[in-house]
């Protein structure tokens, strides 16, 4: 559904994205994960028609990103990052607005976006610009909706946006992906990875790994080690010194380390004993998405 073969752009000195090539089935939800500045927008942008690439080649739905824009336009549903509502609208006329933009009406594709629109009805009448944020990003949806694309590309959808909102809005990708659009979504939040069918890192315009959330973990091969202790300052100082350490990372109340092989648990222990650590707990674990990410972000 989504080609993309060596693709890259460049903003003078900037190189945004740099040959990157993916490939998306029809009907999946793919994540593109990566920090701020990574290139995720510039993407995204190739691919909805509004940039053109440097060099590679793309395509979406079999249309040419470049040679058959027009055509793509209305069958790719794009939710930017920000700035996609008109504040001063209120919300039946901001989606109004967008149906009108591609010749359709809400009473037409209603059935797409009712799920998602029921919950904004009460305040049809309010002034997009008076929404809450996860209420801003339910009608951004709406509206990237409403002429019914075939494709869905969200940028960074929930960024900015809280922790309960954040989990309906994947709830809703979830229901959209059953209807059978295909879904690509950025976000640098890394827990929301393990939401996707198959995922890509980026990092400073790079792809540094596409493959299933598990596939991304097995990508972790070194020993890891959860670590806990009264002070946690004091370990994590003492932790990045110790001569086993390749890395030390707080993750929530332990720390995550990741040790040269050959070394125990009874090692580490003995080490932060002798550092006189009270009430430390230590034990091997398997490796999540987010420390596949860290390692590969650090060694790429
Ligand atoms: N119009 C532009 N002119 C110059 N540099 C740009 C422009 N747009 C983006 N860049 C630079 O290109 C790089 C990639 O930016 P891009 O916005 O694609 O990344 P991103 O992963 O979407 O990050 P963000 O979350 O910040 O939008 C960054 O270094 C950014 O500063």
């Amino acid at each position: 559904m989504i080609e993309v073969e060596n693709i890259s752009k460049a903003y003078g000195e900037t190189r945004a994205v740099q040959d990157v090539s993916l490939s998306v089935e029809a009907g999946e939800l793919f994540g593109l994960i990566g920090p701020d500045g990574a290139g995720k927008t510039t993407l995204f942008k190739i691919l909805v028609t509004l940039l053109l690439p440097d060099a590679g080649r793309a395509t979406v739905a079999g249309r040419d990103v470049v040679k058959d824009f027009r055509a793509l336009r209305s069958m790719v549903g794009y939710m930017p990052g920000r700035f996609s509502l008109y504040p001063d609208l209120s919300v039946e006329e901001n989606l109004h607005f967008f149906a009108t933009v591609f010749g359709t009406t809400i009473a037409a594709n209603y059935n797409l976006i009712r799920e998602i629109y029921v919950q904004l009805e009460p305040f049809k009448n309010r002034r997009a610009g008076a929404l809450s944020g996860g209420m801003k990003q339910k009608l951004a949806l709406c509206c990237a909706l409403i002429h019914k694309p075939e494709v869905l590309f969200l940028d960074e959808p929930t960024t900015g946006v809280d922790a309960v909102s954040r989990k309906e809005f994947w709830e809703m990708l979830g229901s959209l992906k059953k209807r059978g659009l295909t879904i690509l979504v950025s976000t640098p939040y890394m827990d929301e990875a393990s939401l996707c069918d198959r995922i890509a890192l980026m990092q400073t315009g790079k792809l540094l790994a596409i493959d299933t959330p598990s596939g991304v973990e097995k990508l972790f091969k070194k020993p890891l080690f959860a670590v806990k202790a009264n002070d946690t300052y004091r370990l994590i100082q003492d932790l990045r010194q110790a001569p086993f350490t390749i890395t030390c990372y707080a993750f929530g109340e332990f720390l995550h380390l990741t040790t040269r092989d050959g070394f125990s648990e009874q090692q580490i222990a003995h080490y932060l004993a002798e550092r006189q650590h009270q009430a430390v707990e230590i034990r091997p674990i398997e490796a999540g998405i987010e420390d596949s990410f860290m390692d590969l972000m650090q060694h790429g």
